[in-house]
């Protein structure tokens, strides 16, 4: 027989066989076997912070040699149009966790029809049942009998309780709103956002939109559902230097929101002290959640709360560590720049400003001094160096802030140029799960 190459594919075999032996080796150690998609029992390991770091790379090597086997053996124009198709899935999503279709399910493991579900939740009985029979083909819920469906371990992250299950209806109904308009928007001097494009109004300008008090209930529940998807609270502790900071280090949480990372930081770091900042009304609110979370932190003054507006204002001067959360993809760069301006002003000498991103990895190695190599954990052959398909979601993410918002995730390259003309020096950057920390210091 012919010696033919097929070494891509086989390559790739070896690494989910690899890879699954370390699941299975994973779950041994803590007792159980893996959980099949049935199984409706909570894993031991539902979230980054419960998840070993052997278990979370064998699960990103899964994920992207399966996907690239997959579109290596199939024909690609099936894999281009199962591409294409993806977004009805999405819609179906949208449907299916706007009419609680989980929460109607809990506790009938023997199902209901589709059509009862229609009718408790006052929506058409034959679509649903379409819509929950290609949900369960790729899945999501269990077809039991013809028309009849269960929950499953995926379906049950969409339980109203779950705050998935808020990303889940902000990404399938706001978000598949905004992506029909991208290519609208993709002519030369447009600048205009697909969401402002659709529906006539800013994303965040929940006032003036006929649902926006339910849009802004959905998104404050979608920031503690990035929250546990992201693990921020568990990796933030873990991935900086914290236990070698001098006692009474300060660190201003620059528009922190409730502060609900930092208040993890500070149960496992009590040498540090807070100060938290963002607008007036976040800030009210903040205070209360801290003096029912952490009460000791707020009796001791461990922690401040100092209202600002991050455009105006300077953060409080001379903190030791100013950081920096989820806010720099929220903005285009003319805009960043101001925020970061404002931060460059309250440091002195010292001072570091650690901004903790998404930070977005070439899918190829070796392009800048920022090289993946340098910093990042890069996927073993013939992998994508950035893990392709496994992390795929942080680059699915950019398109969403782009759809939105106007603005983007960045690579490492663009935070270090961004910060340089702010006055900002890159030192170095410390990964922490699918988030990035990356410490600067004054020019
Ligand atoms: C995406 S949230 C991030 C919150 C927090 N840093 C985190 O990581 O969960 C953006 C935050 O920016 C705050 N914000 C927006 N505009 C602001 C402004 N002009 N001044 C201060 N804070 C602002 C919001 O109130 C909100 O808490």
């Amino acid at each position: 027989m012919a010696n033919f190459d097929n070494s891509h594919v086989t390559a790739l075999t070896a690494l989910i066989n690899d890879a699954v032996q370390d699941v299975i080796a994973e779950y041994a150690a803590v007792g159980q076997a893996i959980p099949s998609l049935n199984s409706l029992k909570p894993g031991p390991f539902q979230v980054p912070a419960e998840t070993p770091a052997r278990l979370m790379k064998a699960i990103k090597i899964i994920e992207a040699a399966c996907a690239q086997l997959t579109y290596t053996v199939s024909p690609p124009g099936s894999v281009m149009l199962n591409k294409a198709l993806e977004h009805g899935e999405a819609a179906c999503l949208s449907v299916v966790t706007e009419a609680r279709i989980a929460d109607l399910l809990l506790d009938q493991p023997a199902g209901l029809p589709a059509s009862k579900l229609a009718d408790i939740a006052g929506i058409h009985a034959g679509k649903l049942t379409r819509i929950l029979r290609l949900l369960a083909t790729k899945h999501c819920f269990k077809e039991v009998q013809p028309g009849v469906f269960a929950n499953n371990r995926l379906s049950m992250k969409l339980l109203s309780a779950d705050p998935t299950s808020a990303l889940v209806l902000q990404r399938t109904d706001d978000g598949l709103l905004a992506s029909a308009y991208l290519n609208k928007t993709m002519s030369k001097d447009d600048n205009g956002i697909p969401y402002q494009r659709a529906t006539g109004f800013p994303y965040f300008d929940f006032d003036s939109q006929p649902d926006g008090l339910k849009r802004s209930e959905r998104f404050a529940r979608t920031m503690v559902g990035w929250g546990q998807i992201f693990g921020k609270e568990h990796f933030l502790p873990q991935a900086y230097p914290w236990s070698v900071q001098p006692p009474e280090t300060t660190i201003c949480d620059v528009a922190g929101g409730n502060g609900f990372a930092t208040m993890a930081l500070l149960k496992a770091h009590p040498h540090l002290n807070l100060v938290l900042q963002d607008q007036t009304q976040i800030i009210d609110r903040a205070r209360e959640f801290w003096v029912k979370q952490h009460p000791s932190a707020v009796q001791k003054e461990r922690v401040k709360f100092v209202p600002f507006d991050f455009f105006k204002d300077a953060p409080v001067r001379g903190c030791d560590i100013y950081y920096l959360s989820f806010i720099l993809h929220d903005w285009q760069d003319h805009e960043s720049k101001i925020i970061l301006n404002n931060i460059r002003k309250a440091m002195k000498p010292e001072s570091k400003l650690i901004i903790h991103e998404i930070v977005l990895r070439n899918a190829l190695s070796n392009t800048d001094e920022f090289t993946a190599e340098a910093y990042f954990d890069v996927a073993p052959k013939p992998l994508l160096p950035n893990y392709g398909v496994a992390r795929a979601r942080t680059y699915e993410l950019d398109i969403a802030m782009m759809t939105l918002l106007g603005s983007q995730e960045r690579t490492l390259a663009e935070y270090v140029n961004l910060c340089h003309q702010c006055g900002l020096r890159f030192s170095k950057l410390y990964e922490a799960g699918e988030m990035d920390l990356m410490e600067f210091s004054l020019v």
